[in-house]
């Protein structure tokens, strides 16, 4: 589980652009970070993952806990193969070899990256770059996946199959933090949301939570959007 409040964070000491931000993500849960541009979702994500410069908050994964990053940008290494990127992976997170090896072949299958696997992401689409960055996240079935607009790049066949390997890790007991701005899909898929807007948390909860703070009880989640931010 992941227990954390943001005091105030920001790219520089005099101007927090974040602040008292509360994100707990129980197992198997899956929690919607939604804002507009620059509220500060992924200023959320970096302070927890520890890259913000300047940062005040407390954050707490659970256990021994294992978590996975996928970035909303795709990083990767220019001289690695998609195939050495998934086996730094499996190094980094310390998996048995045989049942990495018949992970990673399944998860290449399943997103139509096989064929390409010893080839370099220089040569990739934004769209596969963004799928590299999916297949590199679930190869160590981590407790938690701190996910940044995974949306934006994947085609309809790769949204579908990000899903549904989400719900898989879900129904295994991970827990899932993810921003983004595709709001009918968050509705349709996120247990709570947390609602950011100028740098603070302006709603969270339930669907029926956000519904109540927007004063329309029956509204979809983007005019509540509309509403609250
Ligand atoms: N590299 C940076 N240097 C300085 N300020 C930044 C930098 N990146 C973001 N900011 C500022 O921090 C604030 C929060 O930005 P952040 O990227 O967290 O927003 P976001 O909610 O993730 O937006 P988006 O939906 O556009 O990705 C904004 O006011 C933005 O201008």
């Amino acid at each position: 589980m992941l227990d954390a409040h943001i005091v105030e964070a920001g790219y520089e000491a005099s101007a927090g652009t974040i602040r008292n931000i509360t994100i707990q993500v129980q197992p198997g849960e899956l929690v919607g970070l939604i804002g507009p541009n620059g509220a500060g979702k992924s200023t959320s994500i970096k302070t927890l993952l520890g890259q913000m410069q300047y940062a005040n908050y407390h954050v707490h994964i659970g256990g021994n806990s294992r978590y996975a990053y996928i970035p909303e940008h795709p990083v990767h290494y220019d001289y690695l193969t998609l195939w050495e990127h998934l086996d730094l992976a499996a190094a980094v997170y310390e998996l048995e070899y045989e049942s990495f090896r018949q992970r990673a072949e399944a998860l290449l299958r399943r997103f139509g990256m096989w064929d390409v696997r010893h080839d370099l992401p220089g040569s990739f689409s934004k769209g596969m770059r963004q799928k590299m960055m999916l297949l590199v996240g679930f190869i160590a079935e981590p407790d938690m996946y701190i996910v940044d607009e995974p949306f934006i790049g994947l085609d309809p066949r790769a949204t579908k199959d990000f899903l549904i390997l989400l719900e898989e890790e879900r129904s295994r007991g991970a827990g899932v933090l993810m921003s983004t701005h595709v709001l009918d899909t968050a509705e349709r898929i996120c247990d709570r949301f947390i609602l950011i807007s100028g740098g603070a948390a302006v709603a969270s909860g339930t669907l029926a939570d956000i519904r109540q703070a927007s004063g329309k009880p029956e509204a979809a989640l983007f005019e509540c959007f509309d509403i609250l931010t």
